[in-house]
């Protein structure tokens, strides 16, 4: 049976008569063929990705596994379309936290149209991918059984600052990490630090593009996971990265990815300083003292 993804945390969303991914109980994650020329073209990478003998295998496990298309009854009824079939990356997860950051300063690709290009500019202005080369796109951090997670939506990332970004990425590893009070980065070493941690995993992929240019990744995310339960009792917590969102990836060229590499360095630096400082506040103390300066002193644009 169909069902629409509890754990996406970005994009397109089924539901409402609205076009958006599907998901089984056998682990697999349908993502319908987008308009224009976005659903052919993710295609078009996914089966060149999945036969390039060039790609390493350290490198194929950040990537979910293609299955082909199939035609399946679309979520916004209107009636049969081609799906990718993907790999479910939360299958196997119980209650995981997710972080969707889209990468590179640039979201467009080279030949895309004006109309299109101005659309994105404007959105990499407005956010922080244009000053940090990457933004958040969304994300759900598990708190506790009783108050599940906390995810806000859409319109809660549109005006992240810099500050919010670190602050975001530490409440991401806090184990009071949601609103309010300084996160405390509980789980930073576990999840993000260790030699299979996030951050190892995240200069793993950065190696491979300082040298690859076999393709550019515009308008790509890494998807950063973990269980916060697990890291709780004191065992693996699963830490994994995955990039996800294929439907702007062009050819390189010949040519390395600098786009996407000083977003992935970017990303890499802010990790980084959290866990060489976890128990610095973002912005220092202000959110205990003007409300204005951060969005996490309040519980605004909570799902709950
Ligand atoms: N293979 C997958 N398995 C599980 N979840 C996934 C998978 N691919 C994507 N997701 C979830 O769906 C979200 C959106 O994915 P994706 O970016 O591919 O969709 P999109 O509609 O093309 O997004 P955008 O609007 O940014 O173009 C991700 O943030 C993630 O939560
Ligand atoms: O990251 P944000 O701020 O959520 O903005 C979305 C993001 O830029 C997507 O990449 C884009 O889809 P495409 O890449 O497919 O263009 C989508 O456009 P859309 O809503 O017009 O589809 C935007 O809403």
């Amino acid at each position: 049976m169909l069902k629409i993804p509890v754990h996406q945390v970005a994009g397109h969303q089924a539901g409402d008569r609205k076009l958006g991914p599907l998901v089984d109980d056998s682990g697999r994650f349908y993502k319908p063929l987008q308009s224009d020329d976005r659903g052919s073209n993710e295609l078009s990478f996914y089966t060149s990705f999945s036969s390039n003998m060039k790609i390493p295998d350290h490198i194929r496990r950040f990537f979910p596994t293609f299955h082909g298309t199939q035609l399946l009854e679309a979520s916004d009824g209107s009636g049969l379309l081609p799906h990718l079939v993907l790999q479910d990356l939360s299958m196997g997860h119980l209650n995981p936290s997710i972080m969707d950051i889209k990468i590179g300063s640039r979201t467009w690709p080279p030949q895309a149209s004006e109309d299109y290009i101005a659309k994105c500019l404007k959105r990499d202005r407005e956010s922080t991918s244009v000053p940090l080369g990457f933004r958040i796109s969304g994300f759900q951090i598990y708190r506790t059984k009783e108050t599940g997670f906390w995810k806000p939506d859409r319109q809660f990332f549109l005006s992240f600052s810099a500050d919010d970004v670190r602050s975001a990425l530490r409440k991401f590893v806090s184990s009071n990490g949601s609103a309010g009070s300084d996160p405390d980065c509980a789980f930073a070493s576990v999840v993000y630090g260790g030699s299979t941690g996030i951050l190892a995993q995240l200069l793993e992929l950065k190696a491979w593009f300082e040298d690859q240019t076999i393709f550019h990744f515009y308008s790509c995310s890494v998807l950063m996971t973990f269980e916060k339960e697990l890291a709780l009792e004191g065992r693996s917590s699963g830490a994994e990265i995955k990039l996800v969102d294929f439907a702007h990836v062009v050819e390189g060229g010949g040519v390395i990815d600098h786009n996407f590499l000083g977003g992935l360095c970017s990303l890499i630096k802010f990790i980084s300083e959290i866990l060489a400082t976890p128990d610095e506040c973002y912005p220092p103390k202000a959110c205990l003292q003007d409300s204005e300066k951060s969005h996490f002193c309040s519980d605004d644009g909570v799902n709950e």
